[in-house]
């Protein structure tokens, strides 16, 4: 595996692209949803006949979002479940909602099956977990381990922490993650192997010379 980073420095180097270099965020979401959407595409260990994408409502679930669009418009057969109030999604997330509506992506809603899925994506959580798991989260997490479809994670399976690789309440058990820039620490210790599977590596033009300059 390369070089990792901790989720502090993730959101750093975040933030430096963002706000310091001029790399709009919409851009970099742009940019991780297609890398994300080609993984998956390219992986013969997903079956992408029926995807449901699990988002949540910060950007790590407009990440979500995007996959959601590129599968549609691409042809796949796609369904969004968003988890948590959308009235709070950050402004990125909104953007991309409004977008999947534009295309008419169809939405269901907790109630919902995921036996019915070949392929679930776990855009619940990313660099933005800050707390143990529960509520509606947990119950979602649940559903899907126990389901028989196959979990694509994006950036940090949700629930794993991203420095230390324990478990935070409940997590996905991912059978690929597509992460963003550099893996992230806890991913790659032993006892995380189960929630990452497959750990793709994505660069998307987030700035990498901090992590360098610091190691
Ligand atoms: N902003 C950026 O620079 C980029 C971010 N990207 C994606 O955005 C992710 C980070 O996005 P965010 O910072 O919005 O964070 P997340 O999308 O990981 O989650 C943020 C939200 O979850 C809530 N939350 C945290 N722990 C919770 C818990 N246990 N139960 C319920 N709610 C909880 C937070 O209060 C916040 O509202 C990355 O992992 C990556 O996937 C990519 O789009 C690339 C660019
Ligand atoms: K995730």
């Amino acid at each position: 595996m390369s070089e990792t980073i901790s989720v502090e420095e993730s959101r750093q180097l975040d933030n430096k692209t963002i706000n310091e270099i001029g790399i709009p965020s919409m851009v970099l979401m742009e940019r991780a949803g297609l890398k994300i959407y080609e993984d998956m595409i390219h992986n013969d260990d997903l079956d992408l006949s029926n995807t449901l994408i699990l988002a949540g409502t910060g950007n790590n679930g407009g990440d979500g979002l995007v996959v959601a669009r590129l599968l549609s418009t691409h042809g796949y057969k796609v369904s969004i479940l968003t988890v948590g109030n959308p009235d709070h999604a950050s402004d990125d997330h909104k953007k991309q909602q409004h977008i999947c509506d534009y295309y008419e992506i169809p939405k269901v809603f907790l109630n919902e099956r995921f036996d019915n899925y070949t392929t679930l994506v776990d855009a619940l959580f990313g660099s933005g977990l800050s707390r143990n798991v529960g509520g509606d989260f947990a119950t979602v997490i649940d559903k899907a381990n126990a389901s028989d479809a196959k979990i694509h994670a994006i950036d940090i399976p949700s629930g794993l922490n991203g420095d230390t690789g324990e478990v935070m309440g409940t997590a996905i058990e991912a059978t690929s993650t597509s992460t963003i820039a550099y893996a992230k620490e806890g991913m790659v210790k032993a006892a995380a192997k189960p929630y990452t599977g497959k750990i793709f590596v994505d660069d998307i033009g987030i700035y990498k010379g901090l992590v360098a300059e610091t190691k």
